[in-house]
């Protein structure tokens, strides 16, 4: 069974655009990558085509070297007229990225990258929280009760995996979390127990129906491009037994509504 994800943006964006009509401020976003990987490309093309939909300005900045990104980015924090930014991850391997992170305006930090906003998680202030990790949280409570469950995340990267983990401990969600990666021992008997299971790992079809168990939530948040075609970290016949967020049309175009959403309440709020 496939999760119905297009609605749960659509209500989002229903709230955005309420947002927009109430503000006094023209809305304006800028989004920066540094060699920019193929599915990086897809989130800024699919940013832009909704801005554009929205009447947010939007500006896409694509270095090839960090020296000009850093620049921009110290320029941008003070702009007033900017209310959010977005820093595309990965970054370059020789590229410290809690050192550009953090010169993030942390109230302009709509994705949540700057240290300060991910302090703030931890406290359960999720107003700043990973788009990526909202959007997880967002599907999940909409579909499934949390409590007690037992959610396996696999990938720990700071954009999705930890903070979907942190996200799912707050008290008033309290899943039972385990959290997987490369050096995980027997994935498949974690993956196989779990009633919730969140995939961000980065490999096409990762993912196998013989890994979840029957009616299990499983929510796809990968995006990889193969011979021009965007497809999950999850194998499409997982959906035969459980329920499964679709790719594309599945966490991504939730995560892109609560990326506009947050830019229009800085908006509104005039910051
Ligand atoms: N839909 C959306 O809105 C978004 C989609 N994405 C997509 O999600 C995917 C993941 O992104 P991101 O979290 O940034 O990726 P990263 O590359 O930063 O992290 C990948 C994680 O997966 C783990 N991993 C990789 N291979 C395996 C394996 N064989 N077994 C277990 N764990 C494994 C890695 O483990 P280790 O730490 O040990 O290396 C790592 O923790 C990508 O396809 C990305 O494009 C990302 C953000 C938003
Ligand atoms: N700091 C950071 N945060 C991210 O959230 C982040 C990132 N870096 N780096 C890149 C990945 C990738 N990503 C996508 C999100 C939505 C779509 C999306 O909306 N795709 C559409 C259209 C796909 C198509 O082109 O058909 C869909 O899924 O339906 C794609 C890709 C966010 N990422």
């Amino acid at each position: 069974m496939l999760i119905d994800c297009k609605s749960l943006a659509k209500k989002i964006e229903e709230e955005t655009v309420e947002l927009l009509k109430n503000s006094k401020k023209q809305a304006k976003l800028v989004s920066y990558a540094l060699n920019p990987d193929p599915s990086t490309v897809s989130y800024l093309k699919s940013q832009q085509k909704k801005a554009q939909t929205l009447g947010i300005e939007y500006v896409m900045k694509i270095f090839d070297n960090s020296q000009e990104l850093v620049e921009n980015l110290k320029k941008d924090s003070q702009d007033e007229t900017v209310h959010g930014i977005f820093v595309a991850h990965p970054l370059p391997k020789d590229i410290d990225e809690l050192s550009v992170v953090s010169l993030i305006n942390p109230e302009k930090d709509i994705e949540g990258r700057n240290p300060v906003n991910l302090g703030r998680l931890f406290f359960g202030i999720e107003d700043f929280a990973p788009c990526t990790a909202a959007a997880v949280v967002e599907i999940l409570t909409s579909t499934t009760s949390l409590e007690g469950k037992k959610a396996v995340i696999v990938g720990r990267s700071v954009t999705v995996g930890q903070p979907v983990a942190v996200m799912l401990l707050r008290k008033d969600r309290s899943a039972t979390v385990t959290v997987c990666h490369t050096k995980t021992k027997n994935l498949v008997e974690l993956t196989k127990s779990a009633d919730i299971v969140v995939v961000a790992v980065g490999k096409p079809y990762f993912l196998t129906p013989e890994m979840v168990k029957e009616e299990a939530v499983v929510v796809d948040v990968g995006i990889n491009v193969v011979e021009g075609k965007v497809v999950g970290d999850v194998h499409p016949d997982v959906e035969k037994k459980a329920f499964l967020t679709p790719v594309p049309g599945g966490v991504g175009v939730v995560t892109t509504s609560i990326l506009m959403y947050r830019v229009a309440r800085n908006a509104f709020r005039g910051g």
